[in-house]
């Protein structure tokens, strides 16, 4: 059987919880995603105690945004630990995103343009120039411009981006609901299946798997829904 395109959010507030649902998770997804709550907390062991016995690809979410020199040195810290994907703010802008680029060459680094969370008033009230769709756009070009061979947008601006960068750059969209499903702090949203569809090769999926009862058959559930959508 081959893994969905899904990166599951271990957002999770303990070690054995995050393990737990990593192996629930990793029959049925190709990725697992490490937050900044886990590593706060547990620091590098996180990586190993989630990849387990599977080797599953693992995800580090950072959201790294600071001057050059100071990302270069964070991301050559985490570098070692060969994550597949490493995110950075796209709004540090190009010289740091090269920085990492640079500090960390066998791991692609995720440019995150406009997070999922901001509605459109959000924008306006931090002063940038909207709407999301232009803003997604314009960093998403300085990104790749500088080197980012992966780019992190909601299902909303997934297939304009991929008419934009080609089929060469990695798009993962987080904000991704099961239909019916409560949105919570997330405001650009949209299916797995649309989210697909659109252009996305990687869908960030936390709580709707790991807030269920049973995480390892809500991975199967949507797994199984995108397989019905893949061509
Ligand atoms: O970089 C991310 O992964 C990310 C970017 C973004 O714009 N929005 C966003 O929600 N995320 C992450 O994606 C995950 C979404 O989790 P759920 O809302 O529970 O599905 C969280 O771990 C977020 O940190």
């Amino acid at each position: 059987m081959t893994h969905a395109p899904i990166a599951v959010a271990l957002d999770a507030p303990d070690l054995e919880t995050a393990a737990r649902w990593a192996d629930l998770v990793t029959p049925h997804v190709s990725t697992v995603k490490v937050g900044l709550e886990l590593y706060l907390r547990y620091g590098p062991d996180v990586i190993a105690s989630v990849r387990g016995a599977s080797g599953v690809q693992v995800f580090l979410d950072l959201k790294l945004h600071d001057i050059p020199n100071t990302v270069a040195g964070a991301a050559r810290a985490v570098g070692r630990l060969r994550p597949a994907f490493l995110t950075v703010h796209a709004a540090g802008g190009p010289a740091m995103i090269r920085a990492a680029v640079e500090a960390a060459p066998h791991t692609k680094i995720a440019a995150v343009t406009v997070l999922t969370s901001l509605s459109e008033s959000d924008l306006a009230a931090i002063g940038m120039a909207g709407p999301a769709g232009d803003a997604v756009r314009r960093l998403a070009a300085l990104s790749v411009e500088a080197g980012a061979t992966a780019l992190v947008c909601s299902p909303h601006e997934v297939a304009a981006l991929r008419a934009e960068v080609g089929p060469d750059i990695t798009l993962i969209t987080p904000g991704v609901r099961p239909a019916g499903s409560d949105t919570q702090d997330q405001a650009r949203v949209a299916t797995p299946e649309q989210a697909l569809a659109d252009g996305a090769d990687l869908l960030v999926i936390g709580r709707p798997i790991t807030g269920s009862p049973d995480p390892g058959a809500a991975a199967a559930a949507i797994a199984a829904t995108l397989r019905r959508t893949t061509p």
